[in-house]
């Protein structure tokens, strides 16, 4: 996976003049750790768990990205998601490098407690690499607010002070920020709107299916309906649902929730018939014949496999990496617009820099002033990459490299390495 990663890294050399000093430092990790974590389990035994924290780069500040809990978690899927963190940061001028972390673990197989002891346990073996200027890590899949607030806790316990900025997508009670748990699914929704803008498309006549009924997914699809998009389709890992005239997002979250999975809310007829939905499979969903395929879940979801069978006008990436390289050739191929990762997901990143911030300051904003600042970095730097885009007549994705790896490319260079620009 790193591999097919670095070659986005790749394609973006023959737009700008980067000194070899800047790919070699590029592609690799600067530091990669594994950590044992013993946790004790409710029924008294011990079980040892594998933790990951990669940290790519660090030019242009301390580290940043979340944690991840999966079971297929590992340390090839870090490293790309660590490399992914790096770019996206400097997409959105954020001042910090990548980083990415993770343990190999189905949560949904612990107790709360048993999640509590090892997401504690997990803090004590990595707390001498992160740290409040050094490494902030934050929610990805299977991890959320709760378990940010646990680690935060134990990193203040180890270090004898408070120390709130070293974790972001905290409670709002222990700091964190207003805004956060919806920011990466609305700042996909400024992305798509400027782009929609752009094109001229009107919100109403445009159909979205979304992939993914998690954080970023639910979010995502809550907003883009309240805004007018017409949501036909939705799926978690368990099964998918659709409705030609459009999916009520609030309803569907409110049986998931009591559910537990998209499946329950078709699997009771009642529902099912009471809010007249139909179910598909999550490979139907990917190829229906939508104005805007949302992917929101996890990695490699449309590859060489299916890309051909797309028939989206265009795919808004939410989650990181879900398209991969030889993919995003078909799909170029055929006319699909992807509007990439390292943009369309950077809202989460913004509003984390946005807590680190109030946390560092001791200056809390209103949910509107988080909500009005997301918007203008979003709004700024999509229309940055959709303006380079058209000058150097290439994909969303390249220009995006092209925007991040300039800044990046800058960065290096100005910590003292040669000029990155080979002719000026
Ligand atoms: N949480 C955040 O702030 C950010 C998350 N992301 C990315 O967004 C993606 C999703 O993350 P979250 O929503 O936070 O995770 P989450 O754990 O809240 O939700 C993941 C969702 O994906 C679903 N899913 C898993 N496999 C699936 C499949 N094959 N088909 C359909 N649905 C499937 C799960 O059922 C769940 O609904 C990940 O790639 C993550 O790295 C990116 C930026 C920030
Ligand atoms: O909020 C953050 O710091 C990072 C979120 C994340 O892991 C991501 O953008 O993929």
């Amino acid at each position: 996976m790193f591999e097919l990663a670095k070659q986005r890294l790749a394609s973006v050399f023959k737009y700008i003049d980067v000194d070899e000093e800047v790919i070699e430092r590029l592609s690799v990790a600067k530091r990669s750790i594994i950590a044992s974590i013993p946790v004790r389990m409710d029924n008294g035994e011990l079980k040892i768990f594998t933790g990951y924290r990669v940290q790519y780069d660090d030019t242009r500040g301390p580290t940043k990205g979340g944690i991840r809990y999966h079971p297929r978690v590992n340390l090839d899927e870090v490293t790309s998601l660590s490399f992914w963190m790096t770019v996206k940061c400097a997409v959105a001028g954020l001042p910090f490098g990548g980083a990415k972390g993770g343990v190999m673990v189905n949560p949904k197989e612990l107790s709360r407690l048993e999640l509590e002891r090892l997401s504690r346990g997990y803090i004590r073996a990595f707390a001498d690499i992160i740290g409040e200027t050094r490494d902030i890590p934050a929610p990805d899949v299977y991890t959320n607010s709760t378990i940010m607030g646990w680690m935060a806790d134990e990193y203040s316990v180890i270090s004898r002070r408070q120390v709130p900025s070293v974790i972001t997508g905290k409670p709002v009670h222990l700091g964190g920020s207003e805004g956060r748990e919806s920011a990466t699914g609305q700042g996909a929704l400024h992305a798509l709107n400027e782009y929609a803008r752009r094109q001229g498309c009107q919100k109403s006549d445009t159909t979205i299916a979304v992939q993914g009924f998690g954080n970023v997914g639910y979010h995502f699809a809550r907003l883009a309906k309240k805004e007018g998009y017409r949501i036909v389709a939705l799926s978690d890992s368990q099964g998918a649902i659709y409705s030609s005239s459009g999916l009520n997002v609030e309803d569907v979250y409110t049986y998931k929730q009591q559910e537990s999975k998209l499946a329950s809310v078709y699997c009771d007829g009642t529902v099912c018939n009471m809010l007249d939905y139909e179910t598909i499979t999550n490979e139907e969903l990917l190829t229906l014949d939508v104005d805007v395929l949302v992917l929101g879940a996890l990695e490699n979801q449309v590859s060489q496999l299916n890309a051909h069978q797309i028939k989206a006008k265009t795919i808004l990436e939410i989650a990181n990496g879900p398209v991969t390289p030889q993919a995003d050739e078909v799909l170029e191929a055929n006319g699909v617009n992807v509007i990439p990762d390292v943009l369309a997901n950077s809202g989460g990143v913004i509003v984390s820099y946005f807590e680190w911030v109030q946390n560092r300051s001791g200056l809390y904003w209103e949910k509107a002033e988080v909500k009005a600042k997301l918007q203008k970095v979003m709004q700024k730097e999509s229309n940055i990459i959709y303006d380079l885009a058209l000058r150097h007549q290439c994909s969303l994705r390249t220009a995006a490299y092209i925007h991040g790896i300039e800044r990046l490319a800058g960065a290096i260079d100005e910590r003292g390495n040669r000029k990155y620009f080979k002719k000026q």
